[in-house]
């Protein structure tokens, strides 16, 4: 009332202002107060809503001096006039006057006069020691991944949520990865050094380790710490590896793992000189004394008793890891075999206890249960036990394998490694309950896609699929295998071959949709877990051809020779050509995990993932170790295209999934 009686008086004066002067002066009388103890105070619910300025110490001055009216507001300027004015007065005049005259021609500014910003700018005179404005738990809690922002990954958080990195460590990690800039940083025995140059990655120009690599081999190759606290009832130290898809966490392990068995030999040798000193001393004192001979010297002391067990999933990981350590063995002489259920019993047998002995064993958990539960004392030498693809393994189908094994290897092990590309949250705490002292290795960029990877999504329901999957697929197949082909810097020209992987939900699926593709002149194959292992493995060969220097010696096929590769009859039964220079794997997960198709540049998600685990895993089968790849992904009526959506969002940001 005040403020509209006001405004009546002053009407014929009013009209005179500029509008926005008369609204703010009008809103800022009738909200607007000066307490008694000359403090503001504003009246009403919305006293500050008129603000134009921000709230530095001027700005409330001023809006104090607006609570006045106008008549006292003229006549406390003129006493100021009056006085002597300070520096401080002197340079608001100045800057707050200009945009027009009287007493309120300051009150219009919307930008900040540059010496306020200069003087909010600078740093606050420290009075005394900080203080702590927070309580310690919300500061702890400022430490941590900052929160998303609105809007983003609404349905996401629907899903099986993955573990996060804590912001702190995050900047920690990169600054760790920041001092390591070659393999001669590691302190690794030469011969393992020069055996990741000379065999696992020969011929490559410049060899760096990557970030998973920089983080995990010092962590891994750090004698153990008398003074910590140890997992379980003996002095095992536990790690969490995990990063990204493709980042290279096999070598992170394994470089470790190699250096420490080299060193044991090395060991193990001088305290056999030792020994041999020690005897020939006895005889020379008595020659009838005779050591008592070995029970069976023809078997080394590791037959049956690996020094180190890697445990993964699959037969054809456990084919692929072995092959790597068979390479890295060239130089750095390991005796190491893999062994899962593809095998003849008496070929495994064969295997694991060989005359000449095993350091290292791959193997997949249940094959290798069976194995202790009849001859416990297989696990009774190992040292280290890896568990890759840890969130699978960790799961129920494995753990009931898994389980044991870890409690049997515990008397005599000295490091538990878990290695995951996911941590989901439920393995995390699981992990932290059961090893509370374990060692967290992970990457920045843990549960992000790399943004080398494009993923395009087509909708089936548009023309000309009309809802029609099979169609759709077929199309995006033609369509990449007749584009030109970009190679990837130092791409070796067998990779010019399209290999596209085609991921499905159900396993019946692959062998249907391989058949239509077949008809539609594709060069498709069907694999699941169905499918016979040596049948597996001979089609996936097709699909993780190496680079010439990155083949093994024993390695001889050229890729060109592979069955997988032959190429199809050029014409479909129908009479139909076929499409050239490209291979097609319609598959379920099985092999979304670990394999290491290096040479794939496509993925197409022919169903939605269930989860973004899956999402990962899927499209991590494509751009690996710095190549570049494509996922397309199909959606229909039915699918969760706001997940499929976040999903893209986040690779676009190159954010992780949650
Ligand atoms: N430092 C390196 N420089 C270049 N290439 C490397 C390096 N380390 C590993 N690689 C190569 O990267 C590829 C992927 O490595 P690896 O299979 O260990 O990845 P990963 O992280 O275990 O992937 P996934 O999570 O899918 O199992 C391999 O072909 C390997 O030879």
């Amino acid at each position: 009332m005040y403020a509209i009686s006001w405004i009546r008086l002053q009407s014929s004066t009013q009209r005179q202002k500029p509008r926005l002067e008369r609204m703010v002066l009008s809103s800022e009388v009738a909200t607007g107060s000066q307490g008694r103890d000359g403090s503001h105070r504003r009246t009403g619910a919305f006293g500050g809503m008129n603000r134009t300025t921000p709230p530095t110490d001027m700005g409330i001055r001023r809006t104090r001096r607006t609570s006045y009216s106008r008549s006292r507001v003229d006549g406390v300027e003129n006493r100021l006039a009056a006085q002597k004015p300070s520096t401080f007065e002197v340079n608001r005049r100045a800057e707050t006057r200009p945009t027009g005259p009287g007493p309120f021609g300051a009150m219009n500014r919307v930008t900040v006069p540059d010496s306020v910003k200069v003087r909010a700018a600078s740093p606050p005179i420290s009075r005394g020691p900080p203080r702590l404005t927070k309580s310690p738990k919300s500061v702890k809690k400022s430490d941590e991944t900052p929160k998303r922002k609105e809007g983003e990954y609404h349905a996401l958080k629907m899903q099986k949520a993955l573990g996060t990195i804590s912001y702190h460590n995050r900047m920690r990690v990169k600054r760790e990865i920041a001092e390591v800039e070659t393999f001669e940083d590691f302190d690794l025995l030469p011969l393992v050094r020069d055996a990741v140059g000379a065999r696992a990655l020969g011929g490559q120009v410049e060899i760096v380790p990557t970030p998973i690599q920089k983080v995990a081999i010092p962590a891994l190759l750090r004698r153990p710490d008398k003074e910590r606290r140890h997992d379980g009832s003996t002095n095992v130290d536990s790690f969490l590896l995990a990063a990204e898809t493709g980042s290279g966490k096999t070598l992170a392990y394994l470089l470790p793992i190699l250096d420490h068995i080299k060193r044991t030999e090395a060991k193990e040798k001088m305290q056999e000189s030792k020994d041999e000193a020690k005897i020939v001393k006895k005889l020379q004192k008595d020659p009838t004394f005779i050591e008592a001979p070995a029970l069976d010297d023809r078997y080394h002391h590791t037959s049956g008793r690996p020094r180190a067990i890697i445990l993964l999933p699959t037969a054809e990981l456990v084919t692929q890891v072995a092959a790597l350590i068979r390479q890295l063995s060239f130089d750095v002489k390991v005796r190491s075999d893999g062994i899962s259920a593809t095998y003849a019993p008496h070929i495994i047998k064969r295997k694991v206890f060989s005359e000449n002995g095993i350091d290292i064993l791959i193997a997949t958990p249940h094959l290798l249960e069976s194995i202790a539960f009849s001859d416990p004392n297989i696990l009774s030498r190992v040292r280290h036990l890896v568990i890759d693809e840890a969130d699978s393994l960790l799961d129920r189908s494995f753990s009931k394998a898994v389980d044991p094994i870890i409690e049997k290897c515990m008397p005599s092990l000295e490091k538990l490694i878990f290695c995951s590309a996911t941590i989901p949250q439920n393995i995390e705490k699981y992990l932290a309950r059961k090893y509370p002292n374990m060692t967290r290795l992970v990457t920045p960029n843990l549960h992000a896609i790399p943004r080398r990877v494009q993923l395009s999504v087509i909708d089936i329901e548009k023309d000309p699929y009309r809802g029609n999957r099979d169609i759709a697929c077929a199309d995006v197949i033609h369509g990449i295998g007749k584009s030109a082909h970009e190679p990837s810097t130092n791409e070796p020209p067998e990779f010019s071959v399209k290999r596209i992987i085609v991921f499905v939900n159900e396993r019946e699926k692959t062998i249907e949709l391989a058949d239509y593709l077949k008809r539609k002149g594709i060069d498709a194959v069907a694999m699941h877990r169905d499918t016979e292992a040596e049948r597996r493995s001979d089609l996936l060969k097709g699909f993780t051809i190496r680079p010439p220097h990155q083949r093994g010696p024993k390695d001889t096929t050229p890729p060109e020779t592979l069955k997988s590769l032959e190429p199809a009859a050029t014409v479909t039964e129908s009479g139909r050509p076929m499409l050239a220079n490209t291979k097609v794997l319609v598959t379920t997960d099985i092999a979304s995990r670990g394999i290491d198709t290096l040479a794939v540049r496509n993925v197409i998600l022919y169903d939605v993932p269930h989860s973004t685990i899956d999402f990962i895993h899927r499209l991590g089968r494509t751009g690996r170790m710095k190549m570049r790849g494509r996922g397309i992904v199909l959606v229909g009526r039915h699918d969760r295209r706001d997940i499929v959506k976040e999903v893209k969002d986040g690779m676009f940001r190159g954010q992780a999934l949650i």
